[in-house]
């Protein structure tokens, strides 16, 4: 990283080496066209999350949405699309096979039934996914994992250290050799449970965990776009992912988790769970890296470690932003509605050339 210094410490400009989204809701059809570019704008690979209506469950499926994705690339913008299978109960290990074959498939996402957005089709025991699992383990095709138990009785704050007991320990002794993908990672419990364990389990962090903690989402009334799930937690847990997050350690990388839902969506009785952060996701995090002095751990995090973990090439090109005040806007357009981005209206100090 080339930093651009100022007469105060703080350089007013860092040049990254191009960094890349390892975990990202693209969606579809016109909502794929009005978030793409976003993220296209910053990133120069994304791990595309699965879980469209209906999921992603073969490579197949895989082939049509990696081209629907290219497709809606705007001219002159490069992007690529690492994709990922949904397991389901009935994911075969052949298909895993073919996954590995592909070489578009990056990663197979378990979704524990009804724990998040458009999980229904997710897995209800993983028990039932263990030829598949050993599959996975055999030709080195990597798990990412939504880790929240979705048991009703469990505290919906709780949700995500209680899956390290019930399902991470034992997935992990039952395959050692598999690597695994702690996703968006909200608690104190997880940011210590993967620094602890072996080198073949990582996990992504979000700009809003890193950011903000659970009174976001009751500031003076409920804040609809700072509820996503994992849900935020308290400070506590916070000010853990941030010392994960900038620690230098290999293990913890960029994830976004921008996950788009219509305004319409998202301020409604029932609001949908997903925080909109690729409109200015590297801002986001330069941000909370600055909070932490510790911006000369953003490219690692961004740029480096998750592409080794993947085992791909990290990226030739580079990403500069200057230390300038940027206003988030209040919303852009999305796919006959508005989408009102994570932090809109607030001023961030950085600024993507
Ligand atoms: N994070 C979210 O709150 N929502 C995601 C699903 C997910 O990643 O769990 C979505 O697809 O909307
Ligand atoms: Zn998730
Ligand atoms: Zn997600």
């Amino acid at each position: 990283m080339t930093t651009t210094a100022t007469p105060a410490a703080t350089p007013s400009s860092i040049t990254l080496r191009r960094p890349d989204d390892w975990h990202l809701h693209l969606r579809d059809g016109a909502a794929l066209a009005a978030v793409l570019p976003h993220t296209a704008r910053q990133f120069a690979r994304a791990i595309v999350m699965p879980n469209l209506k209906p999921p992603v469950t073969t490579t197949a499926l895989a082939a049509d949405y990696r081209e629907r994705i290219l497709a809606a690339l705007p001219a002159g913008m490069s992007f690529e699309p690492l994709m990922t299978l949904y397991l389901t109960d009935n994911t075969t290990p052949d298909e895993i096979r073919r996954a590995k074959a592909s070489g578009f498939v990056h990663a197979v996402k378990l979704y524990p039934a009804g724990a998040t957005t458009n999980s229904d089709a997710g897995v209800t025991d993983l028990v039932r996914c263990d030829a598949t699992l050993e599959a996975m383990q055999e030709v080195g095709m990597p798990l990412c994992v939504h880790g929240e138990v979705a048991d009703p009785s469990v505290d919906v704050f709780d949700r995500e250290a209680v899956f390290i007991d019930r399902h991470f320990i034992p997935l992990r002794q039952r395959f050692p050799g598999l690597k695994v993908i702690f996703e968006h990672i909200t608690t104190r419990d997880a940011a210590q449970y993967v620094a602890e364990a072996d080198d073949l389990v990582a996990a992504t962090i979000t700009p809003q965990h890193l950011l903000y903690n659970r009174n976001a989402i009751f500031t003076g009334g409920v804040r609809p776009h700072w509820y996503c799930l994992p849900i935020l937690k308290r400070e506590t847990h916070r000010q853990a992912l941030v010392a994960a997050a900038t620690s230098g350690n290999r293990k913890f990388f960029l994830g976004t988790d921008s996950a788009p839902h219509a305004r319409g969506a998202k301020e409604a009785a029932c609001g949908c769970a997903g925080c909109y952060s690729a409109l200015h996701a590297v801002e986001l995090y330069a941000t909370a890296f600055e909070q932490a002095g510790a911006l000369d751990k953003l490219e690692p995090f961004a740029s480096e470690f998750g592409a080794d973990f993947y085992g791909l090439p990290r990226n030739e090109g580079s990403l500069t932003l200057v230390r300038e005040p940027f206003e988030v806007p209040a919303s852009v357009a999305y796919d006959r509605d508005q989408l009102v981005p994570l932090a809109a209206g607030t001023v961030l100090n950085w600024h993507v050339v």
